[in-house]
């Protein structure tokens, strides 16, 4: 649809360009999921709050040694899990820092009192327990992961997640967001995204905006993860968010996206991006969120009636009424789906472990989700 070069010089486009190509992503958008927009009712699993990361941007990760600092309890998850599933939730995204214990001993010493080694060993284990003792659906948002981490989250999750953020190596340098984050590499992360191919995973991805990339660099993330796509098929959907800064972070004082910068983001990504690939924004981030409407999403990601943004507490998720309303008053529709979209479950063989793709089927069945409606 788009060229990298054309892409590249839309930076410069004057706003009555970028009008008729906001159209043309709104028609693409149309064309391809109808008058629709979906969203994730979920429960939100921080599982642990240490990371072996530094992000500049990210207020989630806890030092060891801070009470914020932990690995939740198989029983605090579980019961998390069962006030989602009182409230009519679908799915269970567990969001977590990476491999803390390869970097800190109390990381390690919290896990063995827990019967594990590594955290990945932990997630599985509960993602198990979530699909034995409830009726909802993990889904693994765990950062970078190997082929035996993916082998073995596969069967107790129907998809899985991963920001890119972005292909920039210059956002690793001193003073910059990725600096010591050694999987913010992008090419660690471009790695995960091509092993999620080829193991066959339904797969989450996006750029975080606003982080002190170019426009060049949003284009290139952007192509990146669709090449990926092209390989393998696995790309599910591509989340723009944009960076909030926050009090107590290296990049406290790094200005926020504009909400236009916000939009003719979304814009190139529908029009770069295969338009299977659902292009989904975050609402709670953003007042005037309905403005992401004419730019070409078709979904507003994970909403939780029951949990906060644990990424973004500060930030409330919109009621799920208020956004049916915003969403109509745009002449759209709101509907919920599972964490893992319709297409992948009419390939089972490829993309589920044979138990999850006939308990899907059983939900999809049951519940008359917005399935029908996209490829
Ligand atoms: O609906 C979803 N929302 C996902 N979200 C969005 C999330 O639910 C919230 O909308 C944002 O964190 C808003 O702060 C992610 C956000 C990320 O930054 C990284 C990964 C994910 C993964 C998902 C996901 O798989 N499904
Ligand atoms: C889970 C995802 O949350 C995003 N994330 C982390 N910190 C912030 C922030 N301050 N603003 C917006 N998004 C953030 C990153 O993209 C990460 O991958
Ligand atoms: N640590 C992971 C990442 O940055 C998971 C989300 S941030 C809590 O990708
Ligand atoms: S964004 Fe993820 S990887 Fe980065 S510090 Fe926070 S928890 Fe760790």
């Amino acid at each position: 649809m788009l060229t990298r070069q054309q892409a590249v010089a839309l930076e410069k486009a004057s706003n009555g360009e970028f009008e008729s190509l906001s159209q043309a992503a709104a028609a693409r958008r149309d064309a391809h999921w109808g008058h629709t927009l979906t969203y994730s009712r979920k429960v939100f699993v921080p599982l642990t709050t240490m990371c072996r990361d530094d992000c500049g941007y990210c207020t989630f990760v806890q030092k060891p040694g801070t009470p914020g600092a932990r690995i939740m309890t198989p029983d605090e998850v579980m019961a998390v899990v069962r006030e989602g599933e009182r409230l009519g939730c679908k799915e269970v995204l567990f969001s977590l820092g990476e491999k803390p214990e390869r970097r800190y001993p109390e990381a390690r010493e919290a896990l063995a009192r827990l019967g594990h080694r590594s955290m990945t060993d932990y997630l599985v284990e509960m993602c198990d327990r979530v699909l034995r003792e409830s009726e909802l659906l993990p889904h693994v948002n765990a950062g970078t992961l190997d082929d035996d981490e993916i082998a073995r989250l596969k069967p107790v999750s129907v998809s899985m997640g991963m920001m890119l953020e972005n292909v920039s190596r210059r956002l690793l340098q001193r003073g910059q967001a990725h600096f010591a984050c050694p999987d913010k590499v992008p090419v660690q992360r471009l790695r995960t995204l091509e092993r999620a191919g080829r193991h066959g995973v339904p797969f989450t991805t996006g750029i975080l905006i606003g982080i002190g990339e170019t426009w060049a660099e949003r284009v290139d993330s952007l192509l990146a993860i669709n090449d990926l796509h092209r390989r393998y098929g696995h790309v599910q959907e591509v989340i723009v968010q944009n960076f909030r800064a926050k009090p107590g972070t290296a990049m406290a004082g790094h200005p926020e996206p504009s909400l236009d910068d916000m939009v003719r983001t979304l814009v190139l990504a529908r029009l770069l991006l295969d338009p299977e690939i659902s292009l989904q924004a975050p609402p709670n981030l953003e007042a005037r969120f309905a403005a992401y409407l004419d730019a070409g999403i078709n979904d507003w990601g994970g909403i939780s009636p029951v949990t906060v943004d644990h990424i973004n507490p500060e930030r409330a998720w919109p009621q799920i009424d208020a956004l049916r309303r915003a969403t109509e008053r745009c002449g759209y529709g709101l509907a919920e789906r599972l964490a893992v979209y319709p297409r992948y479950l009419r390939r089972p063989e490829r993309f589920l472990s044979a138990p999850l793709a006939s308990r899907l089927a059983g939900i999809a069945r049951n519940d008359g989700l917005a399935l029908a409606q996209c490829v």
